[in-house]
């Protein structure tokens, strides 16, 4: 079995009485993609902070490629890499400079830099801007550059971690397909990468494991096939409900839901594949009868297990965990 990269055990950070992580235990092996989930607040940075030596923890520990991150921070960053979710400052700087002096910071030789460079400008379709100069206040390069030379910069000289932060942020629908496919290559290449994002639907597409958080604490792990904890043939019933009125009741029904989950205004029920043509029935019933706007059928996904995960409680209480 491959070492671990990463391996934080019982991690705990209170921020006055915000316990932002709470007894925290992940591991990322190496040649490993682990997504990192939750809500706004739920204590992915500060997660990502402590591994890098940014932030102490209160209790826990944190071994990077077997080194104590807490007591030896300093040489534990040698192995760790973090793109993080703020932009990068490189006002003054081309890409190709940025990517360059990253790679030379860790190590590389300045060919290699150089060479390196060039090699992620065209992996990741951002050569076009190479030798443009990033000025104040976000002019000269978009976001999106930024944000891509940002993820160039991080993984430029291969370290065997890499921790990214919403990398894909601010960057537009094929680049971030590149960015994607350019990550999964490191971990094939033997990293281990621990990726945090809200975006559940792109990340199922490449991670080997899942971590949710929720309010400081772990409420879910494993593979995205054992999250969605549904097989592949599960069908996600989707009700959109009108403004007015209350909840269509389901105990009257054949249908026997496998997962029934209320978001807003949409009730979204997983049923296995055997009564689709029932829970289509009694959805176009609901609609005849103006209980539902209007329904779709589609594949189970793992958003429906990451909202199941994560929505015990309403967004008020999360708000009040913040703020107590
Ligand atoms: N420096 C700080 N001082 C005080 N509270 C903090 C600090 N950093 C984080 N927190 C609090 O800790 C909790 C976790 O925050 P954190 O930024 O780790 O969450 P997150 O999952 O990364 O959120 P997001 O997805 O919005 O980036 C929040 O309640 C936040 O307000």
């Amino acid at each position: 079995m491959a070492e671990n990269v990463l391996a934080v055990a019982g991690l705990t950070r209170r921020f006055g009485t915000v316990v932002a992580n709470d007894a925290i235990s992940l591991q990322v092996r190496a040649g490993e993609v682990v997504g990192l989930l939750g809500h706004n607040g739920a204590g992915k940075t500060t997660l990502a902070s402590q591994v890098v030596g940014l932030l102490r923890p209160d209790a826990g520990s944190i071994h990077v490629c077997g080194i104590d991150a807490v007591a030896k921070p300093a040489l534990a960053r040698r192995y760790v890499a973090l793109q993080s979710q703020a932009q990068a400052p490189m006002d003054g700087l081309t890409p190709r400079t940025a990517i360059e002096l990253a790679g030379r910071i860790r190590g590389l030789s300045s060919r290699r830099a150089r060479a390196t460079a060039a090699e992620l400008a065209e992996e990741l379709d951002i050569g076009p801007w190479l030798d443009r100069r990033a000025q104040p206040e976000g002019r000269g390069l978009s976001g999106g550059i930024r944000r891509l030379t940002a993820f160039a910069m991080t993984v430029a000289a291969s370290p065997p971690l890499l921790i990214l932060d919403e990398p894909t942020n601010d960057i537009d629908a094929s680049r971030r397909r590149l960015l994607w496919t350019a990550l999964r290559r490191r971990a094939d290449a033997g990293a281990g990468v621990l990726l945090v994002t809200h975006n559940v639907t792109e990340a199922e597409r490449i991670v080997d494991q899942l971590v949710v958080l929720d309010r400081g604490q772990v409420v879910g792990a494993g593979s995205p096939a054992e999250l969605r904890g549904t097989r592949d043939t599960d069908l996600r019933m989707e009700l959109h409900l009108p403004a007015e009125g209350g909840e269509p009741d389901l105990t009257s029904v054949t249908v026997k839901p496998l997962r029934q989950l209320r978001v807003g205004r949409r009730l979204l029920i997983t049923v296995p594949a055997e009564q689709a043509a029932s829970a289509v029935a009694w959805a176009s019933g609901l609609r005849d009868a103006a209980q539902i706007d209007s329904y779709a059928l589609a594949p189970a996904t793992l958003e429906d297990a990451y909202l199941a995960l994560t929505s015990s409680d309403d967004s008020a209480s999360r708000e009040e965990h913040a703020r107590v």
